[in-house]
């Protein structure tokens, strides 16, 4: 059993960590931190030390809420991986299933009685503050062995959720869609964990829920009743649908999908990037200092004392250092010692490395070219060609991710976003929900509807401003509990963020209208929600149309992976009626079940704020005002802070009511006046201790953000590089997203793709993470940028600017109208056999006129350019009255009188020289070309 950590003690015990630690002192248990771990027979005495001191202690509000046994009935959610599946199995049958047939629209799944014991029933409104909880208390009146002690704090005003017993311990089955495999055995094990889970950390690089999620069933008061059972053995994606009616047309955008547009094949997750953020950062000096620098002890002469082995060590060194070393292909450069650590921001090109080592870019384009790779001195190149190239000069270079950059201008500022990961004192958090479907079937109305439904009682005028996101109320189980909306219905937004790096969503509510069925985009929703690991509550909208056939959609859905309860899945499925404002409570009910059932939603309010901005836009009057939703903290007015690359001070705070607020909770959406520029959506935002700092941090991230933009573009992976990001180790997936003209050539497509044998390399997988019809869309660039997926169209283009985007973002995007050219390429691509094609670009062609010999610079061809241009370094042939004498020579010397240049152009003089072969003859031809790579049709 792993051992606890302070503040988780902390956290069952309902004390602050501070709290634990003075506790731990005063009985002799000394502990540096609250993030130390301490032995089982500390946290017992520890427990002990609390159980005995706590009625004593903390007798008041105890009185009023009568159902807190904190540590009690914490107890067996925290020895985590002692009491694994017993639970689950224990509870299921004992979970009340109030009906023997499954709900109605109009039942918003009630409590059972049995479990209605919630801590905060009669808890009086709590106070704005945290105050430590009180501990022990009398047993609830009603069921206490029931009673599931939850993280409802006072000074939570939206309190968490205390799911009572029978409902939570029960884990969910394994066909949660989210976790990139089916079915895991390991189960929750407690209600809602104990520790923090690792996959809520907006900040972190890599959100992981997997090993949370999984288990038996969650039986639902209200959903019980004998299961229909309605499939035989697990829906397959991957499978054609039985009997899909056909009457439906399609509407908007192109056929209806079939549910083996979904990923048919669930691989292993994503292995983190590699290289990136993983190892000890160095400055970006680079290598370690050489020689007694400023620092060091000196002599009397202000010169360190140098004995003449000293003397030579460092002329050595120096000699070294400037060693005109002979690469390939006869060019020479300064060659590095091979430790010296150049850092070069993603994006930079042999130019930019050029210029750090003081060499000649088109000495680094030759050696580059020798070593197999083509290059201009201005294009940018990847970090496996920088490295490959680094080696081959004495460097180590190393290419920083806007990421990482973005953590080392923190860093700079002594700002570490990891240290959210010590999750302290963290408070329940109210969950961030999107809602997304196909066009037409009811986002909007649905949005709408919960807001009229359930905005804040004491508001009469409602919802009046439209700021990105709205909070609403919703009783359940006896507490108000708060649910945040993000108000722009769709994926798209959901996207863009996700490809910036901002998590914001929790849940995602996928819309589905009932007289329509299962749509492109509803398929587009599912993955890109499933991509995100976000948790799915299906809405089944327009119950209340002829024609709706909710089942229908149940089935189809399980199709997807998404099997309704009913059907013993673990989704939720909700009818409603938007239009008629009908099961909206029981729509929000199965929002907050799923939350509290898959996440474990947490922050801590104490903390400076930090999270991200959602809208934002430029106000004649009020200048920029972004709506920002914060995740972590709280933020305040007259707060400083800095969004994305504009920063300011936070003047005025506004809610979606319009009414001004002076702080912002976690979850909590505001509207924030004061900033010097727009931010985008999506971008992070985090208060800063002082304005100066919020400016020097926009300004760094301004700079990067341009430096970026002048990279010509940024090679995410392709077909080819694939091979070689596997033997690296950093990848051993080949993520596809497919678009073709028809969902059969699609579905064809794939399972051959599926079917194809990578003979003996077992060790690489095919995982399509989007399939679809129609062109392909910005929307596949931003989720191929997230997930390093190569695109296929067959036979279908890109849509309008997505070309562009996908050059910026380096996605590689490929079109075909042959399925077995695709096969092919990725099968190749996967054996590692898929080399790159190259076909020869003449750049230009000059006629010798005259020879001059030097013993110092060989034979020099004074020449006329006639056509082209004659560039330094480019690959050279010499032709005598068309005929080739040597080929594969290189143009090492080009002059205009004594002027070394780069390229001379056409009906220009220059001496040429190529290098070592001298046999060059008046009259001759000598034509220079590049090889170019073919792109792939
Ligand atoms: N009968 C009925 N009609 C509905 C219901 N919900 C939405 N509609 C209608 O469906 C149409 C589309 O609704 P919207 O809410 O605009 O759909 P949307 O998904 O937001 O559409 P886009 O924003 O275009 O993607 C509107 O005419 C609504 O009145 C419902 O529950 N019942």
């Amino acid at each position: 059993m792993a051992k606890l950590r302070v503040h988780e003690v902390a956290k069952q015990l309902g004390i602050t960590s501070r709290e634990a630690l003075k506790k731990l002192e005063e009985i002799g248990e000394f502990v540096s931190s609250a993030s130390s771990t301490i032995e089982p027979p500390v946290v017992k005495r520890l427990k002990a030390e609390f159980a005995d001191a706590a009625p004593a202690e903390k007798p008041t509000p105890a009185a009023k809420k009568p159902a807190a046994p904190k540590p009690a009935a914490k107890k067996p959610a925290a020895p985590k991986a002692q009491e694994p599946a017993a639970p689950a199995k224990e509870s299921k049958p004992a979970a009340p299933k109030p009906g023997p047939k499954a709900p109605t629209p109009q039942e918003p799944a009630p409590t059972p009685p049995e479990v209605a014991p919630t801590p905060a029933a009669e808890t009086p409104k709590p106070a704005a503050k945290p105050a430590p909880e009180p501990v022990a208390e009398p047993e609830s009146a009603t069921k206490p062995d029931a009673a599931k002690p939850d993280v409802a704090k006072p000074g939570q005003d939206k309190p968490a959720a205390p799911k009572p017993g029978p409902k939570a311990p029960a884990p969910r089955p394994g066909n949660n869609p989210f976790q990139s495999k089916e079915g895991t055995t390991a189960p929750r094990p407690g209600p809602r964990g104990g520790g923090p889970r690792p996959g809520n950390n907006p900040f972190a690089p890599q959100q992981g829920m997997r090993q949370e999620r999984g288990g038996g069933p969650r039986p639902v008061p209200g959903r019980g009743g004998p299961k229909p059972a309605p499939r035989k053995g697990a829906p397959k994606p991957g499978a054609k649908p039985g009997g899909k009616p056909e009457t439906a047309a399609p509407r908007g955008s192109g056929p209806r999908p079939s549910p083996a547009m979904m990923p048919g094949q669930i691989t292993p997750p994503k292995p983190a990037e590699p290289g990136r953020g993983g190892g000890p950062r160095r400055g970006a000096g680079g290598g370690p200092r050489r020689g007694p620098g400023r620092g060091s002890p000196q002599g009397a002469f202000g010169r360190g004392p140098q004995t003449g082995r000293r003397r030579s060590k460092k002329r050595q060194r120096r000699e070294e250092q400037h060693q005109q070393a002979p690469v390939i292909g006869g060019v020479k450069v300064p060659k590095g010692d091979g430790d010296t650590v150049i850092r070069l921001r993603r994006g930079s090109s042999i130019a930019d490395l050029a210029e750090r080592i003081k060499a000649d870019p088109a000495a680094l384009v030759t050696i580059l070219f020798h070593l197999g790779e083509m290059a201009t001195a201005n294009q940018s190149l990847d970090e496996e060609t920088f490295a490959i190239l680094g080696e081959e000069i004495g460097y180590k270079v190393q290419v920083v991710s806007p990421e990482e950059e973005d953590r080392e201008i923190l860093d700079a500022f002594d700002i570490d976003l990891d240290e959210e990961e010590a999750a302290e004192d963290m408070e329940a958090r109210p969950a961030v929900v999107t809602v997304m479907g196909h066009v037409d079937h009811g986002k909007t109305r649905t949005l709408d509807a919960i807001r009229s439904a359930r905005v804040r009682e004491s508001e009469a005028g409602g919802i009046t401003q439209h700021i990105g996101a709205y909070q609403v109320e919703v009783p359940h189980d006896g507490n108000q509990r708060t649910l945040t909306f993000i108000d722009t219905p769709g994926h798209e937004a959901f996207t863009a963020m996700r490809a910036r790096g901002a998590k914001v969503t929790d849940i995602a509510v996928l819309v589905v209208a009932a007289d329509d069925g299962v749509m492109p985009q509803t398929v587009e929703a599912l993955n890109h929600a499933k991509a995100a690991e976000v948790p799915i509550v299906v809405a089944i909208n327009k119950v209340d149309k002829e024609g709706a056939n909710p089942d229908r959609i149940r089935g189809e859905l399980s199709e997807y992976g998404l099997v309704p309860e009913e059907y013993g899945g673990d989704t939720m499925f909700v009818e409603i009626s938007a239009l008629q404002k009908q099961n909206i409570d029981g729509l929000l009910e199965s929002i907050l079940l799923t939350a509290d059932a898959a996440l474990e939603l947490t922050a801590n309010p104490e903390r400076e704020a930090r999270g991200v901005a959602i809208e934002a836009n430029l106000d004649r009057g009020r200048g920029p005002v972004a709506t920002v939703l914060v995740q972590n903290g709280t933020l305040h007015v007259g707060d400083n802070m800095v969004v994305g690359d504009a920063h300011g001070r936070v003047r005025a705070m506004f809610d979606e009511y319009g009414d001004p607020v002076k702080e912002a909770l976690p979850s909590r959406p505001v509207q924030v006046l004061g900033l010097s520029n727009v931010p985008r959506a999506g971008d992070v935002f985090l208060v800063t201790d002082d304005e100066r700092t919020a400016r020097q941090i926009a300004e760094r991230r301004e700079t990067a953000k341009r430096n970026a933009m002048l990279a010509r573009r940024r090679k995410r992976i392709t077909l080819e590089e694939f091979d070689q990001a596997v033997a690296e180790g950093k990848l051993d997936t080949l993520n596809l997203i497919i678009k073709g003209d028809a969902s059969g050539p699609v579905e064809a497509l794939e399972d051959s793709l599926m079917q194809i044998d990578v003979g003996g390399k077992d060790e690489v997988q095919l995982r399509v993470i989007h399939r679809g019809v129609g062109a392909i869309t910005q929307n596949d660039v931003n989720l191929a940028t997230v997930d390093d997926a190569v695109i296929i169209g067959f036979n279908v283009r890109p849509a309008e600017r997505v070309t562009e985007l996908a050059d910026e973002e380096g996605v590689d995007m490929r079109f075909y109208t042959v399925i077995y050219d695709v096969i092919d390429d990725i099968e190749q691509a996967l054996k590692g056999m898929l080399k790159p094609e190259y076909e020869e670009a003449v750049l230009g062609r000059a006629e010798v006129r005259e020879i001059f010999r030097s013993s110092k610079a060989g034979t020099i061809a004074g020449s006329m350019v006639a056509s082209g241009i004659m560039r330094r370094n480019a690959t050279a042939r010499l032709l005598r009255d068309n005929r080739v004498v040597a080929d594969d020579l290189s143009i090492g010397s080009l002059r205009r009188f004594t002027d070394d240049v780069t390229e001379v152009r056409e009906g220009f003089e220059c001496g040429i020289g190529l290098g070592k072969f001298s046999d060059i003859r008046e009259g001759d031809i000598i034509e220079n070309y590049e090889m170019r790579e073919i792109p792939r049709v």
